[in-house]
Formats: C-alpha cells, structure tokens, sequence
C-alpha cells in the first residue's frame, strides 16, 4: 500500500563550471567582449526597453557587434509567467515545507528547463525576500521559510538546479520587503545583528550558489532606497559576501539615474514607468551622458555590463540559446511544448510538502470509506477556469497558488473533488458534495456521510491587487470565506471530520481544534497544478506525510509578536526574534511549532554524537562568493541513529538546532543549523549527519562588523521539530 519516494527525473550533480573558476572564465570573455561594445550598446546592454516593450516582462538592448541578444527577463519563482503551456509548480512555501534538497533541487531544474527552452535567460526567483517576520505578509509564500537556514539551503538547491539547467536565477527581493502595504515607499529600519543573521542569510547561500542576479527592492533600507543604497549595494551585497552577477531592479523600484549607478545598480527594470506613455527612463540615453559629462565613471559603466555578460556566459547562453518562443502579452501561447514530465516533479512536490497537523484514532489514512462528504468551495476547481483571473488576483475555487507576479498559467488544476472521486471509483465509496461555502448545505451534506472532509482556504499576493478587501498582506490570519463557521456546522452533523487547508501561511485553528469531531488536519499549503492528486497520495495513504511545518502556527494572531506595519516606516523591533524564536525566547506555546509534522508512521532517535574541531573568535580569511571563506568550512559534526519503529514505510526530517553559549550576546534559545531527510521501511534505521560550518555556531558582532564564534559551551538538540527534542548534547570551544 505505501510507496517510498520516486526516483526522480532530475538529481543533485557536481556543479559543472560554474564555481569560483565559473566566474573567473566568465569575466575574462565578458572583459574581451566589452572593448567590442559601442557606449550605447553598453547603455542599452544595461536598461529595459519599456514596459511590453519586448515578448517579456523585462527585456534588454540587443549588442550586435558581441551578437549578445535582447535579454528576456520573465518571471516566476514557480513557473514560467504569461506562458502557456508550462508547469504550474507549487510554490516556494511547499518546496520549502518538503525539508528534502533533493526535491528542491530537482525543481529548480526543471523549472529552469522550461526557461531555456521558451528562450527566457533570467528567470525572476527564487524568493528569500520577504522571509515572512510578519506572518500577514502577501508574498511569505512565494518564499521557502521564515527560518533563514531553511530558506539558505532551498535558496541554493533551487539555484543550482535552475542554473544547471542553463537559465540564470535572480534572487529576490534585496533586501527588507517584508510586507506589500507601503512597498513603495516604506523604510524597513534594520538592526546591523538581525539584518546579517535573518535577512541576509539566505542570500548568502545564493550568491554561494553562484547567482547570476539578484534583484534591489521597493523599500528603504534605514531610510535610503533599496536600489541606490551603496551600503547594501556595493558594501554588503557586493563586497561582504562576495557577488559577482548583477544587481537588477525590482519593475519600476529605480528613483535616480545618477545616485542607484553609484550605489551598485547595474540593470534598470523595465525601462519605464507603467503609464500610458511610458515615462521615467533613468538609464539608456541618459546614461551615456551621465558617463559623458563625468556624473558616473566610465569605469563603473563597464563594471555594470562586464558584470551582465559574465552572467550569460557563465551559464553558457553564448552557446545556442533557443529564441524567445512566447509573447507575454498575447495570451502567452508558446510556440515550443517544454513541459515535459515535470508534472511528476510537481506532484511529488506537492505530496511531500503537506503536512498532517492532527490524525486522532488514525483517521488517516482513509480504509476505502462506505461515503464520503467532499465540502466547501475550496473542493473544486474555479467554474470560469482556473486562470480566470489575471496573475490569480481573485480567491475563486480551490487554492493552489497566491496572487500577484509570483505566478504561472496554470495548464490544468487537477482538484481535490476530481481527484477524491477517481479514487472513490475505485474504492466503491459514494461521493455526496457540498462545493459551497454554505453552512447549512454543507451539515446536510456531511450528515449523510461516513465521513467529511471540509476544504478552507486563505490566500495573499502582491500589493498591486487587492482581493477581498486583503490589500496583498492578509487583514487576519483566520480562514477566508466564514471557513470556521463551515467547519463548524459540518462537525456538528457528522461525527469524522477532517480538514483540509489550503493557504499561503498559518491559519489560526482554535475553532476547528475546538469541534470535538474534527479527528484530522492537514495542511496542504499553495500545490500547484497537481493538487488533487497529490492530497490523494497522502489521503488514500498511497504515500505517508513526510512534511514539516516551515512557520509556527500560534494560538492566536497576537502571540507571533511582528505583523505588517500601516506605516510609513517598520523598526523591525522584533529584532532577532521571529517566528519559533520568538516564542521559543518568550516562552509562548504554539498551537504547532515550527518544524511540526506528523506521519504514518513512528521514529525513534538515539545514539547521538558530536564532533566539533574549531575555534572561538572572528573570520579573518578572504571573500569567496556568499562571505568568509573559512565560515562555510566544516567545522564538526552531529549524528544522529533514526529507526522506523512502525508498521510503513516513511520519512523523517531529523531537524538540528543549536543554543549558542552565554558568552555571546542575547540570542535565540535554539536556532537550526542542520537538516536531513531519511526514507525508512519499518524496521530499518539510519545515521542521520549534520554536518556543522563555522558560520552555523557564529553570531554576527557589529562592533567589529564579523562574524564572530563564541568560546564556551554550545548546546545541542536534535529532534523531530522545534520543541519535540529527542536527543540533546553539548560541545565547549
Ligand atoms: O515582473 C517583474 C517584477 O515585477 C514586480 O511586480 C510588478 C508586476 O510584474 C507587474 O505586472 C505589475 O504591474 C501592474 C502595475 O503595478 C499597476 O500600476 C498597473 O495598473 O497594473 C499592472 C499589472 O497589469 O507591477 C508590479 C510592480 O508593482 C515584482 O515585485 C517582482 O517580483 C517581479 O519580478
């Protein structure tokens, strides 16, 4: 009956050429090909060509005289946007909630595939910006985690898999866009400690993973535009961690021609406003002339275009890039099919990524049930098509992904209700429906059943769409559509409820955890095109839950401790505490803490060993791309023994989460620094190794302005979650 996971299509590879030396060959055919370049071509090279200017939602000036082409930059960070047909993967959060490299690199492959094979060169994702402090936050969900380590690595498994496909990834939004309210215009004031340990972190694993782009945001960052601020430009971005690629603007996020040149901008996006006519060009002819009349040196011209070429050649798009093959602005049709058997890789993404919150008495996996009560309008697919709204702005139907430009065409949506009654074809179980959000048809409907499952949703997206009164960021963290009330009603009619969320981030519960006959949730998060067949696997139990939570579900909106601001500037007085290590530090329960998931099966953990071989103090060494070099080397590990002691096949995510010693200045109780997923049969058992860096056991010291390892003792927990420690330890440096 239970299945381990799929081989899959793509795997993990030693990355070919891209790597320190990746870069230094890509430089030197970037230098030989500037002294080719005309000035205008230099300008051009670097400056959009106006909003639906060209077949993307970004496109450059071609080079004749280097035969470089018009750049197309396209998003998403979960499929091609305003193309048609491509795959409509599940989003960042999923990918994120799966714990499993593998997946997350195989993802990126294939979504860089079908870049290259539409012609795209810049693919706009993946998203570590906003990480989601705020847990209203309208684009969390494009994003992989709230957790910077978690978010760290599927940041580079997915790069590395996009650009081994031979697209360019662009890490986005640097730095600070927490929340969509006042985007435009907000200051996100940030601590030196928390910008370095949170926000920064992730991008720290792109630009390691060899980004080829990463993309300045809207906001301020302590009072200075994200896209002319030389401090997080040229110093921390460029110079800190050591990037090599170029730093593009976010769609219109440019505010000066001169002052974003000096600060370490080097692509201005799209070129224009996007008013009828176009207006605001800061680059193209004026950059010339601000290089001709001395505002900008000649030298920083070249900087920004040597940067951009270096890029296309290292991941080789000098050597027979396919031609742009659709047009965003006409329906998207593509002239090339490249979907290939991506659908495998969504649907095995989605399935690994839901998590099972609550299963009392074993309600789950479903024993080929008598009937069955499918409820709620979340069950099926919008009447008027699953693309019916532009960039998904509306919550219609079943929810499978957010609003805004993170979006792709969904080329079919397989839901839930289609997928629940093929199986109960075959199961003989009579299907009795409720595809409204009405109470009172939904008890009647669950009343003549065995058992209901009741579907609720909350969506989020980007702030130039406003759904439901949700202006991008959630109003509240409750279920849409009077969701708790359709719980309600059902659970009192029928005495097995489950239910199912499809959302963008936590939902708060309580009232659902509060009907005695609610016996299971899951939370299937934003699945993509798959999502029916994907709940089945998990439903029907052909696949035991492997998903853990990648945010903190609390008891209440409150307890979460930061929320998006109605104001003009965010102080972000969280400070280091977000999400678990907030509550962690505050000593709050979670209704379901952060790494949270349950299986099918059981798994005992034992025999732990540590072995840490370093010393306390500063980095000293030299940047490599992402930092310090000597603060990604190995430094020591952590095992753990894993066992399956139950009856199915299954998979754990053994989590590793470290306290730092009191030596070092205030800081979270436990934050993770290591992860592993292991696939057990009952019975057999694993060693699970976390191997540690330097910069896993360091806090960032501001006054030195480095990473910094403290002496002391460190402790050790290792567990199935955040607060389900199994086995602890402790090590002295
Ligand atoms: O797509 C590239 C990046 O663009 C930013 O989002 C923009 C989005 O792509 C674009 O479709 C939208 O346009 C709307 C515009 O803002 C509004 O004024 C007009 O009325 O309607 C347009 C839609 O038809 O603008 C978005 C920016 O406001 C993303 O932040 C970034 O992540 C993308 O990669």
């Amino acid at each position: 009956m239970y299945k381990v996971l799929l081989p899959l299509a793509f795997t993990a590879v030693q990355v070919l050429g891209v790597g320190t030396s990746g870069w230094d060959d890509a430089y030197t055919k970037a230098q030989k090909a500037l002294l080719k370049l005309s000035q205008d071509e230099k300008a051009g090279i670097v400056s959009g060509v106006t909003w639906e200017g060209g077949p993307c939602v970004g496109n450059t000036y071609a080079a004749s005289s280097i035969n470089y082409p018009s750049l197309c930059l396209q998003d998403s960070p979960l499929g091609i946007r305003f193309a048609n047909p491509v795959t409509a993967f599940p989003a960042g959060i999923n990918a994120g909630a799966t714990w499993d490299r593998s997946l997350l690199y195989s993802r990126g492959a294939a979504m860089g595939a079908e870049a290259k094979g539409l012609g795209v060169h810049v693919q706009l994702g993946p998203v570590a910006g906003p990480l989601g402090k705020n847990p209203d936050g309208g684009r969390n969900w494009e994003g992989f985690s709230v957790d910077p380590y978690l978010s760290g690595v599927a940041m580079e498994e997915t790069i590395r898999g996009m650009q081994d496909s031979g697209v360019q990834a662009c890490a986005k939004h640097w730095l600070g866009n927490e929340q969509e309210v006042f985007r435009d215009t907000i200051s996100s004031n940030m601590g030196d400690r928390e910008t370095h340990e949170l926000y920064v972190w992730p991008f720290m694993n792109a630009v390691r993973a060899n980004v080829a782009s990463v993309m300045c945001s809207y906001n301020k960052v302590n009072g200075t535009w994200g896209c002319e601020s030389d401090e997080i430009l040229n110093e921390l971005l460029k110079n800190e961690l050591g990037f090599r690629g170029y730093v593009v603007s976010d769609w219109n996020a440019q505010h000066t021609g001169v002052n974003s040149a000096l600060a370490g901008l080097d692509m201005t996006m799209p070129g224009s406003d996007f008013n009828t006519p176009r207006g605001s060009i800061f680059w193209g002819s004026n950059l010339v002339e601000a290089v001709s009349n001395g505002s900008i040196p000649q030298s920083r011209l070249d900087d920004m275009v040597t940067r951009v070429l270096a890029a296309w050649y290292l991941v080789d798009q000098d050597q027979g890039y396919p031609e742009v093959a659709f047009s965003s602005w006409n329906g998207g049709k593509a002239t090339v099919n490249v979907t290939a058997d991506h659908a495998s890789i969504a649907r095995t993404v989605a399935r690994d990524s839901i998590v099972l919150l609550k299963n009392d008495n074993q309600t789950l996996p479903l024993k080929q049930p008598g009937s069955l009560a499918i409820i709620g309008q979340d069950a099926i697919v919008n009447p008027n098509g699953a693309n019916a709204c532009g960039d998904r702005g509306c919550n219609v139907g079943t929810l499978a992904m957010g609003w805004g430009s993170g979006t792709a065409e969904f080329p079919y949506l397989v839901g839930p209700l289609d997928a629940i009654q093929k199986q109960a074809a075959q199961d003989g179980t009579t299907i009795i429906t409720s595809t409204t959000d009405d109470p009172t048809a939904a008890a009647e409907a669950a009343s003549k059943a065995e058992t209901a499952i009741v579907f609720i949703n909350s969506d989020a997206g980007e702030g130039y769409i406003t759904v439901e009164g949700n202006p991008g960021d959630r109003n509240n963290l409750d279920p849409w559509h009077n969701g708790n009330a359709l719980v309600q009603a059902v659970a009192a009619a029928n005495k097995n409820v489950i239910v199912v969320v499809h959302s963008v981030g936590p939902v708060i519960l309580e009232t659902i955890l509060a009907q005695p006959s609610v016996n299971a949730i899951i939370w299937a998060g934003l699945p993509g095109q798959e999502s029916g067949n994907a709940l089945t696997d998990i439903l029907f139990g052909t696949t035991s839950p492997s998903a853990k939570l990648p945010y903190t579900i609390a008891k209440q909106r409150s307890d979460y401790g930061a929320g998006w601001v109605n104001s003009q500037s965010d102080n972000f007085i969280e400070g280091l505490f977000v999400d678990y290590r907030h509550f962690d530090q505050n000593d709050l329960t979670p209704r379901y803490e952060f790494g949270y998931g349950l299986s099918y099966t059981n798994f005992t953990y034992s025999a732990l060993t540590i072995n840490v071989f370093t010393t306390s103090g500063p980095t000293t060494g030299s940047i490599v791309p992402g930092g310090p070099m000597e603060l990604f080397e190995n430094v020591g590990t952590v095992k753990v023994q894993i066992e399956n002691v139950g009856l199915v096949d299954g998979a754990e995510v053994a989590q590793l989460y470290i306290g730092l010693p009191d030596s070092a200045p205030a800081s979270p109780p436990r934050q993770l620094r290591g992860f592993e997923k292991v696939n057990l049969q009952p019975g057999m058992s694993s060693l699970a190794t976390f191997d540690l860096s330097r910069r896993d056991l360091s806090y960032w010291d501001s006054s030195i302005q480095k990473w910094v390892v403290p002496s002391g003792t460190f402790h050790v927990f290792v567990g199935a979650s955040s607060r389900d420690i199994r086995q602890q330890g402790t090590f002295t440096i």
